[in-house]
């Protein structure tokens, strides 16, 4: 597969793999990516700060938004909260020639590769599912409740990683950050 002509590649996975550390990572090294940052309608963690994590935005804006057709793909993940992406700055982000990188769940992932079929997808894997479950629990960010509604999520997650065109297994975050340097073609 030419890797190297790609423009947009979608990062997937189940919650608490490491999506977000990895995406970090890659950022720091390779700048001129653009990362698109979300618009969500779920409540800021005590570590996210509006307009870099995500932008944080209410139940009616959001529709706003998905009606006004400025949401490149848009979900409800986890069956709780509205996640979407912003067109706008994604397409700006091309009109410069920069890789775009995208990271959504898996609903998301399907629309974005029937719309922009040239999109690659990346499924970030766990080296175990015990160790998902360590890493989700580890972190500490949702209550038990959510916890578990997430882990369900991952379970769906993992049986559909077959529609990915590459799976990384995130084990080490700095051997993951090289992999997908190499396979993006960075
Ligand atoms: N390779 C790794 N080894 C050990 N711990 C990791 C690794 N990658 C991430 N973690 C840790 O796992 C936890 C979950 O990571 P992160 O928040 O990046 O996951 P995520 O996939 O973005 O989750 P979500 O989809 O819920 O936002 C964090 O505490 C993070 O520090
Ligand atoms: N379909 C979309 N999914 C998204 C988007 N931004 C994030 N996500 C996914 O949501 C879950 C939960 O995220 P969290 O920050 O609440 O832990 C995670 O799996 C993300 O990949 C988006 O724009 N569209």
């Amino acid at each position: 597969m030419d890797n190297k002509n790609a423009s947009v590649w979608v990062i997937s996975g189940p919650s608490g793999v490491g999506k977000g550390t990895v995406c970090a990572a890659l950022r720091r090294q390779r700048p001129e990516v653009f990362f698109s940052v979300s618009m969500t309608t779920r409540k800021p963690r005590p570590s996210e700060t509006d307009g870099v994590s995500y932008h944080f935005v209410s139940d009616e804006h959001f529709r706003e938004l998905v009606d006004a057709g400025e949401m490149l793909e848009h979900a409800v993940v986890h069956g709780l909260h509205s996640y979407g992406t912003p067109r706008r700055a994604v397409e700006e982000a091309l009109a410069q020639g920069r890789p775009v990188v995208l990271e959504i769940d898996l609903q998301g992932a399907r629309q974005v590769k029937e719309n922009l079929p040239e999109a690659k997808l990346v499924f970030l894997q766990p080296p175990s599912w015990d160790e998902l479950v360590k890493r989700l629990r580890g972190r500490g960010t949702e209550d038990e409740e959510a916890q578990s509604r997430r882990l369900e999520t991952a379970k769906l997650e993992l049986e559909a990683m077959a529609e990915a065109d590459e799976v990384v297994e995130n084990d080490d975050v700095e051997e993951t950050v090289a992999n997908l340097i190499s396979l993006m073609g960075l």
